[in-house]
């Protein structure tokens, strides 16, 4: 008690003056918060904070601030902060943004025992013949690779949770989860009004543009399909011994021997979570892919240098798998350059503390909102000179061995809350740049004379960073890489 009285005239981390009773409401970034809270972090310090409307938010700017907090003291520093517009869809059910407790850590549980390292091992056949499939559909509709990429993270993920195979973009399930992405970005303070101001949530849904109802109800409805109809696949499937393995169904199984309340309530934490695996998952791989492909085009040398490595390992004759890994290690630093150099989610997800706390001097009040700012520490010029610059041998030895950097693993988040889905991802984003790169020559868009059209490449700037859509050409090296494709694609099939 002595001790939260003395901690009550501590002042909380510096950062920018605020207006009164309103704070930084006004001036809180809209877009591109990570270019900001750079700026003034270096302005204010590895650990600064803002206010909006009373609320405290916290942000961080060094490695060393994170890991301090949100991984040292997890415990105080792991919760959500509670967010109305989320309420209002019903999503309480959604892991990433769930309160730390009880519900929360049981999915956790599920997540790890399924996505630790040694788990995905065995998901690597599948995730090898799902490249293959989306290598065909390259080589058929090159101008469409925005919609392959989505539709092939989500093959991945519908596969891997519920043994559903998904035929096309416009799946129902695509398209809902397109909408939960769109409205689940608003995670950010600011982003959506009524987060702030939770009064507004009762603005009634006949007053046009000021209601949040609407939105909510789309939201709500895209959850409930979410969960609901892959669930009733798998459980038909079941029934009738069709289903095909996957996280569900092993799970189900489980869930079968249990009786009562403890079945019902195992089977909802297992519905919301798996529900939670397709969209949270479903995005943020896909434009980690979709980068790589502007990076292909912005940096033609990289890519000779990859297919150089490619062609030595495979003599040209097949297209790379798991076990090529350990002698392609200046793909695997290429696979790190590409997490870096363009995040999907640059500022990660809030956490949220959950009791008041000191560090270095200053006030961490109970129900702060913090922010890691993983953008900025992936881009700080000491830890990574010249940042901006796309240069896979940061990863590598002097000797050419691939060297890991544990900092990385910012770019998924820290301390208890950090991406379960980690290590599934190294293992997509390697076989997937490493077939690409095996079978074509990707580059500038060309005009009806073959000269290269300049691109420019544009972000959407929110926090899920989206580059905006943008051409290229994506051709097979030769006929034998033709062959390749035509060959993997049969056996798929
Ligand atoms: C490039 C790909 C991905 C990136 C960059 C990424 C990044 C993140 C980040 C930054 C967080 C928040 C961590 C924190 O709170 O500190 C997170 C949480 C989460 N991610 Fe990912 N993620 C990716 C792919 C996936 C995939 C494929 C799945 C599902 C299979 C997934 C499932 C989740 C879940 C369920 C959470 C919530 C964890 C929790 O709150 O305990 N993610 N991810």
């Amino acid at each position: 008690f002595s001790h939260r009285r003395q901690w009550s005239r501590l002042p909380c981390p510096p950062g920018p003056r605020g207006l009164p009773i309103i704070g930084h409401f006004l001036t809180f970034p809209k877009n591109f918060v990570w270019l900001t809270f750079t700026e003034w972090g270096q302005k204010y310090g590895d650990i600064m904070s803002v206010k909006i409307l009373g609320q405290v938010i916290v942000i961080l700017n060094s490695p060393k601030a994170a890991k301090d907090l949100l991984e040292k003291r997890g415990n105080i520093y792991s919760d959500r902060h509670l967010m109305p517009f989320y309420q209002m869809m019903g999503w309480e059910w959604f892991h990433p943004t769930t309160p730390y407790g009880d519900y929360w850590r049981e999915g956790r549980k599920l997540l790890d025992r399924n996505l630790r390292a040694s788990a995905v091992a065995q998901y690597r056949p599948m995730q090898l013949a799902k490249t293959h499939d989306l290598l065909y559909r390259l080589l058929s509709d090159p101008g469409s690779f925005h919609h392959h990429i989505e539709l092939y993270q989500a093959r991945l993920l519908m596969s891997l949770v519920y043994g559903y195979d998904v035929k096309s973009y416009n799946d129902h399930l695509l398209v809902v989860a397109r909408k939960m992405a769109e409205l689940g970005s608003a995670v950010l303070p600011g982003t959506v009004l009524v987060n702030e101001i939770p009064l507004l949530k009762h603005i009634p849904a006949w007053i046009p543009g000021l209601s949040y109802k609407p939105a909510a109800q789309a939201g709500f409805d895209a959850g409930q399909d979410v969960l609901r109809y892959p669930m009733e696949y798998v459980k038909d499937g079941f029934k009738n011994g069709t289903a095909r393995s996957s996280l569900a169904l092993e799970n189900l199984q489980l869930i079968e021997k249990m009786q009562g309340p403890q079945k019902e309530n195992a089977e909802a934490i297992l519905t919301g979570v798996l529900g939670s695996m397709y969209t949270a998952g479903s995005d943020s791989t896909a434009l980690t892919i979709i980068a790589f492909f502007r990076i292909l085009v912005l940096y033609p040398e990289v890519q000779k240098r990859a297919q150089k490595e490619i062609d030595i390992v495979t003599g040209g004759l097949r297209l790379p798998d798991y076990t090529d890994r350990p002698r392609l290690p200046y793909i695997d630093a290429l696979c790190r350059e590409v997490m870096r150099w363009s995040m999907a989610t640059p500022v990660g997800v809030p956490h949220a503390t959950t009791q008041d706390d000191v560090y270095e001097g200053y006030l961490i009040p109970k129900g702060a909102i913090v922010i890691a700012n993983a953008w900025g520490m992936l881009h700080d010029p000491t830890a990574y000179p010249e940042p901006f610059s796309f240069k896979p041998d940061r990863f590598l030895d002097a000797d050419g061995s691939f060297r890991d950097d544990p900092l990385l693993t910012s770019a998924f988040g820290f301390g208890r809350r950090v991406c379960p889905a980690r290590h599934f991802v190294d293992s997509s984003l390697f076989i997937s740049v490493s077939c690409i790169l095996c079978v074509f020559h990707v580059g500038p868009p060309k005009d009806e004379l073959g000269h290269d059209i300049p691109v420019a490449f544009k972000d959407s700037g929110t926090n899920s960073s989206r580059p905006l859509g943008f051409r290229c050409t994506i051709v097979p090296r030769d006929d034998r890489a033709k062959e390749l494709i035509v060959t993997a694609n049969m056996a798929v099939a």
